[in-house]
């Protein structure tokens, strides 16, 4: 996809916390339209934030985004422009540094001879799905990952909304063994397949389109040992009664895409369908969550 002109929005900020922050913001307003948000450091400590957009932007929206979640000296610092037409999406997802989680790291074609070798590298093409890494959500998944298989190894995985893929390839190098992908989406249905044949997976990921449970490859691939969700809350509470029908006893599930105010009601929902929580996690303003279904 080649959107042209493109439409540019930058700012600076003082700290990595910082400007997590408020791209966890920005990602969360702007996940719907063509936009691309990405953060990187400069030599001298401070932060970039650069958001590319097809469309001309909202500009009074943006200050107002940038101000509640980051405060009027970093507004002081917003520019406008526009670059001339190119892929922005990579070029923005260049900018993106590799993303450490616990035995995995996430990171972009730029980065692959700078993996150490210790960890299990998945790479992630720029593409108009979600899943760099970056987000809180996607991290506290596969540190939640991580912890799982310090203690089983999962026969039947399930990664239901998958975006770039990168939860299902993280198993699948892990395991070594057949996860099935899905998503509404059809774009991130074919960038998570084309992401598990880069990262030479191809052969354990299935990707297929589905909203929820509403394919039959559910069925013939379940019951699950392991399932990851990272949508939002809403989803994941209207999810709790197909999912635990889908769930072979003493499965795992790990939950992601809620805010960590939302969690009660999302636990409670899962608790009411025989999942009682393990872990909860909390990164930049996210709950991810891991629930076990009582045997
Ligand atoms: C927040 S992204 C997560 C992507 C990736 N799994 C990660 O952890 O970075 C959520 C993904 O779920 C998909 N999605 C949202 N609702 C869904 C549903 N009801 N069924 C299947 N996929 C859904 C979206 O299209 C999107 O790709």
């Amino acid at each position: 996809m080649q959107p042209s002109p493109t439409h540019r929005a930058s700012f600076s900020i003082g700290s990595e916390a910082a400007a997590r922050r408020v791209v966890d913001v920005l990602t969360e307003v702007f996940f719907e339209g063509d936009t691309a948000v990405a953060a990187f450091e400069r030599p001298d400590g401070q932060w970039d934030v650069t958001l590319h957009f097809a469309e001309a932007p909202d500009q009074t929206l943006l200050h107002e985004l940038v101000a509640t979640s980051a405060g009027n000296d970093v507004v002081a610092t917003l520019a406008f422009d526009t670059v001339e037409a190119k892929d922005w999406v990579k070029a923005s997802l260049e900018d993106l540094v590799p993303v450490p989680a616990g035995r995995f790291v996430v990171h972009g074609s730029h980065d692959r001879d700078r993996v150490a070798p210790n960890k299990l590298a998945v790479e992630i093409e720029a593409a108009l799905a979600f899943g760099t890494g970056h987000h809180g959500t996607t991290r506290g998944c596969l540190l939640l990952l991580d912890h799982v298989l310090k203690h089983a190894r999962p026969r039947r995985v399930l990664d239901l909304g998958t975006g770039t893929g990168v939860l299902a390839i993280a198993a699948a190098k892990a395991l070594h063994r057949a996860v099935l992908a899905s998503d509404i989406d059809p774009p991130s249905v074919r960038v998570a397949a084309e992401n598990a044949a880069l990262n030479e997976t191809g052969q354990y990921v299935r990707v297929i389109r589905a909203t929820g449970f509403a394919a039959p490859d559910f069925a013939k691939r379940g019951p699950f040992d392991l399932v990851l969700a990272n949508i939002l809350a809403n989803p994941l509470r209207q999810l709790a009664g197909p999912m635990a029908r889908h769930l072979a006893p003493g499965a795992r599930v790990i939950l992601s895409g809620l805010l960590t105010h939302q969690a009660p009601a999302v636990i409670a929902a899962y608790r009411a369908r025989g999942l009682i929580p393990l872990r909860h996690l909390r990164i930049e303003g996210w709950s991810s969550l891991l629930l076990r279904k009582v045997d």
